[in-house]
Formats: structure tokens, sequence, C-alpha cells
């Protein structure tokens, strides 16, 4: 618990039919999955935590410590260059929603001002003469690099990454179709052309009485299917439990952070549970972390799986277009997307 007493109660206010029973994170170790051992005994822990927890550790993911490592030392690397250097690559600039967030200009949570972390958004690199780019599909485009000549181990490290996180998203996603009842494939053409983002986060460290307009990021659910997070060692997340208190997800050392966003919630009818989580990074020290959010293909309408309704039951919500929705997300939460001609 890092509750700081001036939040919990106005924050949970809010959110209260989506609480859920949980006192743990739970830890699933997938190697039965990636391997074909044990595809079922992984999707069967894999779901139990989506559906109590919402949120589960992830280990034997077959990304290797190494690479995770670089690509921690090249997000500090980047955030490390002075400010005039980052502000070229605003995110303003880019037609694809790439690029650098500087403090304060995102707003995770419209109760809250803004939060108190930059960001560098990078998403699937596409030409500028894909068709999609060309026919200006929202966030569909390029990636924003900095110059290789200042940091040139960044791009062959990030893109590496990248390719990881990819891979793994498409793994999580057959634990949670056969999880669901589905063939294990059962949305892998829902998400062969994926709004995936990967982002690389610093939050500066908070200290003293922390008001609401400075959380290093507001609460919320994240807006996909799912988000894999690698978090250093810093620690500073939190999740909101059933009885409306923070708990702490700590780092676990080889674990990633794996958790359930709005539309896979919708997607299952809310048994797979988009939970509230938050930072603030009271440690003293800096700290990095690098969600990847893996989102469906843009014209994949997101709607409840017969697999999830009861007989006689009802789905709780409409359907959504999966890319309409997240740029809906980003447009709320993103200043520069607000101003007049974004
Ligand atoms: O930095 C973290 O640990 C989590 C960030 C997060 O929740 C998000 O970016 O959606
Ligand atoms: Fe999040």
């Amino acid at each position: 618990m890092a509750d700081d007493g001036v939040l919990g109660a106005e924050l949970a206010e809010e959110l209260r039919g989506r609480r859920i029973d949980f006192h743990e994170v739970p830890l699933v170790d997938i190697a039965g999955l990636l391997d074909g051992s044990d595809p079922q005994g992984v999707a069967a822990k894999v779901a139990e935590a989506c559906e109590r927890v919402g949120f589960l550790y992830v280990t034997g993911h077959g990304v290797s410590d190494k690479l995770i490592e670089a690509a921690f030392a090249q997000t500090k690397a980047l955030f490390d260059l002075p400010l005039e250097a980052k502000d070229r690559w605003h995110i303003r600039h880019s037609s694809a929603h790439r690029g650098y967030v500087p403090l304060f200009e995102e707003n995770t949570d419209p109760e809250d001002t803004a939060d108190k972390k930059e960001a560098f958004d990078l998403g699937v690199d596409l030409a500028a003469d894909d068709p999609d780019v060309v026919a200006g599909k929202p966030l569909h485009g390029p990636n924003t690099w900095p110059e290789a000549a200042l940091l040139p181990a960044f791009r062959p490290t990030i893109e590496a990454y990248d390719a990881e996180m990819r891979r793994l998203a498409g793994d999580l996603l057959r634990a949670f179709a056969l999880g669901l009842e589905l063939p294990e494939q059962w949305f892998a053409d829902k998400v062969d052309r994926p709004l995936a983002q990967l982002r690389l986060l610093h939050y500066p460290p908070q200290a003293g009485r922390i008001e609401r307009r400075e959380l290093g990021c507001g609460a919320h659910t994240d807006y996909g299917c799912l988000t894999i997070l690698a978090q250093d060692a810093v620690g500073g997340l939190q999740l909101l439990n059933s009885a409306g208190e923070w708990v702490d997800a700590p780092p676990v050392p080889g674990a990633f952070v794996v958790n359930i966003g709005d539309q896979m919630a919708r997607w299952t009818n809310d048994r797979f549970k988009a939970t509230l989580h938050r930072v603030i990074n009271v440690s003293g020290r800096e700290r990095y972390s690098m969600p990847y959010f893996f989102d469906p293909n843009y014209d994949t309408w997101v709607e409840t799986l017969p697999s999830c309704l009861a007989p006689g039951e009802t789905p709780r919500h409409a359907p959504v277009l999966a890319g309409e929705w997240l740029a809906q997300r980003l447009t709320a939460t993103f200043t520069y997307r607000q101003q007049p001609g974004a």
C-alpha cells in the first residue's frame, strides 16, 4: 500500500461497479504455451487472473533479459537528451501519433490536471506509400526516430524489442482464446494489422505531499486489448482493488506485468476485467517503464463474444470500431490532439 491519503476516496467513487476481488497479482509462467507442452493449462491460469484481477505477472515469456536491459538503456539515453533535442520529435509533428510527449502533455485521468511523466510513442512503422497512410487513416504512419548520429543504437534496439512484444502479444492472445473456449487462433485475423503502441516512459521522482495534478500517471484503464509492461526496479505502479484500496504491483525480476484493456473487457462482456491503475513515483529516483499496448486492427468491430454470454444474458456494451475507440481515447487525454487543426 502506498496511498497518500489525498486521492483514494475521490477516484474510487466513479468506478464502483468495476471493482473486483483480489489481494495480490497472480504470477503465471507461460513456458508451456510457448513450447506447446501445456497450452490449455497455461490458458486456464491466464484466464483466471484476467477474470479475477485483470492483471498478472508473466514469466517464461521468451524475451531475453539482455534485450530488455538494452531497451531500458536506450530509453534512459533518450530522456537524458536536452529538451531542445526531444522537442524536435514532439508528437504534434506526427500525423500518426508518434514521437516525444513532454511532461504534463497527457492527462490519463480527466479528474486530474495532467501526468508528471514524459514519453516517447512508437507504433507499427508504416512507409509513407502504404495505402492506409496515403488514405490518411488515423494512427497509421511512420515512426518518429531520433537521428542515428545522436543515438545510434536506439532504433535497432527498440525495433527488436517491439518485434518481441508483438510476438508475445500474439502468444497471450492464443492463451486468451483458449481460456475463453474459442479456437486458439480466434483473434489472429482481428489483430494482423494492429494499432500496437510501444511507449517509453520516464517518471521523475515526486516528493512531499502529492497533489492530484502531479500524479505520474493518473488513474485509468488501458484502452486496447492487452498491455505488456516492463518496469524497472523502482516501483510505483498501483492497482485499485475491490475494497477501493490502492495496492502496489511491485517490480518482479524477469516478469512482465500484463493487464487487460477496455476492448478486451468489452469483447468478453467484462468477464476479463479492465482494472484501474496509476503510477506515483515516491522512490526519490528516476523511474522508467515500457508499456506495449496491443490493440486490434482499426477496422475490427469489438462486440460481445457469444462464448461470454450466458443463456438469456445480454451484452453490457455496444459494439465499437477498435480504431475509433482508440483515437477517441487518445484525443480525450492528449492536449495536442485537442488543438484546432490537430
Ligand atoms: O508506467 C507504468 O508502470 C504503467 C503506465 C500505464 O499504466 C500506462 O501507460 O497506461
Ligand atoms: Fe495503463
